[in-house]
């Protein structure tokens, strides 16, 4: 029963979500801020700090990596990790490019930090602290062996000790970054967490315990989209109200277990006899309604004489002596303009003159069509 459930669960919750497939943006953030370094560049190549030469350089290796990462996207091939989104392999090689960039042509140096940063903030939304400790860790390396190495080629300088300086303050800015990262990862997941627990309880208010069907409040909001869909359309729809013959006694006679395990497994055999489109729910006791859209009094007379038949046949040996129960359904055809309370009232009564005929029958409300020729078992 649990998975019958479960499986209700999930087919309701795919019901109600449209699923869209996964689509990658056409270039990534982290190209995205590639591209704006290479386009800062411009700026130092305008100014005279790098030559025409080397802006072109630099811009091609940028464009070619974004360009690269896009076509991985484009071909699907970044399915194939596990990390879709490629943020570390993205991220190593923007970084790399910028960290290249600063030893090879000095006065860019100053970009180098800021656009560090910048893509650092992309990766604590997806890398691991982990990842990002030992990304900071490469980079903090790089970056002093190119000071480093620049100081002991040109001196120590002012110029040396103001990098120096830098490099320090970069060096306690990204471990607050990487802690800031590690909140809003906590915070995704408290949400992701959230999010989950709310479609379950939402999930949870629209079944019914027992059988996992839906239960009485959803059947009102599915019998007005079922009002609605036939007005709009200029379409028929049919209910039927099911209801357990003498269902008191069984509960009396065998004990309210086996009247529960009735219940359920009757639930079960009428919802694998209804179409997809139909709903089934739990009106109350041993009261089922179904909601059959598009059909009309006829269709819907003999799905319920069908289902009657069906149920009849159910074994119940188990659990009660008489081994078999019956149905008594009342059917009404929704007349235009009319209030869900009178259509329900219809078929109510025409679940009624069931019982009051003798019970294991259909009968239906013959305030609209003409009656469909019906023979009873
Ligand atoms: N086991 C069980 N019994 C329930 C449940 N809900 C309601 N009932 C019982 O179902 C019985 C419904 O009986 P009624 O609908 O009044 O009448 P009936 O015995 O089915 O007789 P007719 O409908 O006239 O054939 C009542 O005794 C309720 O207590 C439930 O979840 N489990």
């Amino acid at each position: 029963m649990d998975d019958a459930r479960e499986t209700l669960r999930s087919e309701s919750i795919n019901r109600r979500r449209t699923i869209k497939p996964v689509r990658m943006p056409q270039v990534s953030p982290i190209g995205l801020i590639s591209l704006l370094y290479a386009l800062s560049l411009f700026v130092f190549y305008r100014q005279g700090f790098i030559s025409g030469g080397s802006f072109v350089l630099i811009a091609m290796v940028v464009v070619a990596s974004v360009a690269g990462f896009h076509l991985l996207f484009r071909f699907g091939h970044h399915t194939r990790y596990r990390d879709p989104s490629l943020m570390l392999p993205q991220l190593v090689v923007s970084l790399a490019i910028m960290l290249t960039v600063a030893w090879l042509e000095r006065p860019t140096q100053i970009a180098l930090v800021p656009f560090m940063l910048i893509a650092f903030s992309f990766g604590i939304f997806r890398l691991t602290t982990l990842s990002l400790i030992m990304l900071s860790a490469v980079c903090l390396s790089a970056y002093l062996a190119i000071i480093l190495l620049r100081g002991q080629a040109e001196g120590h300088d002012f110029v040396f000790r103001a990098d120096l300086v830098q490099w320090c303050v970069l060096a306690l800015t990204l471990p607050g970054m990487i802690l800031v990262g590690k909140q809003i990862q906590n915070m995704r997941q408290l949400l992701r967490a959230t999010r989950y627990q709310l479609e379950h309880y939402e999930e949870k208010s629209v079944r019914d315990e027992l059988t996992g069907l839906y239960n009485r409040r959803q059947l009102q909001t599915e019998l007005e989209q079922a009002r609605l869909h036939a007005q709009t359309r200029a379409v028929p729809f049919c209910i039927c109200l099911i209801d357990i013959d003498r269902f008191k006694q069984i509960n009396d006679n065998c004990g309210h277990l086996a009247g529960d395990t009735i219940i359920r497994e009757f639930a079960k055999t009428a919802r694998d006899c209804i179409r997809d489109t139909d709903v089934l729910g739990r009106y109350g006791g041993d009261e089922f309604l179904q909601i059959l859209p598009d059909t009309d009094l006829k269709g819907a007379v003999m799905h319920a004489e069908r289902l009657r038949v069906y149920a009849h046949f159910l074994d119940f040996q188990k659990v009660l002596p008489q081994k078999h129960i019956s149905l008594s359904i009342g059917v009404a055809e929704y007349r235009p303009g009319e209030k869900i309370t009178d259509l329900i009232a219809r078929a109510d009564a025409a679940l009624y003159r069931a019982k009051q005929l003798g019970r294991n029958r259909v009968e239906w409300s013959t305030e609209q069509v003409a009656a469909p020729e019906c023979s009873q078992q």
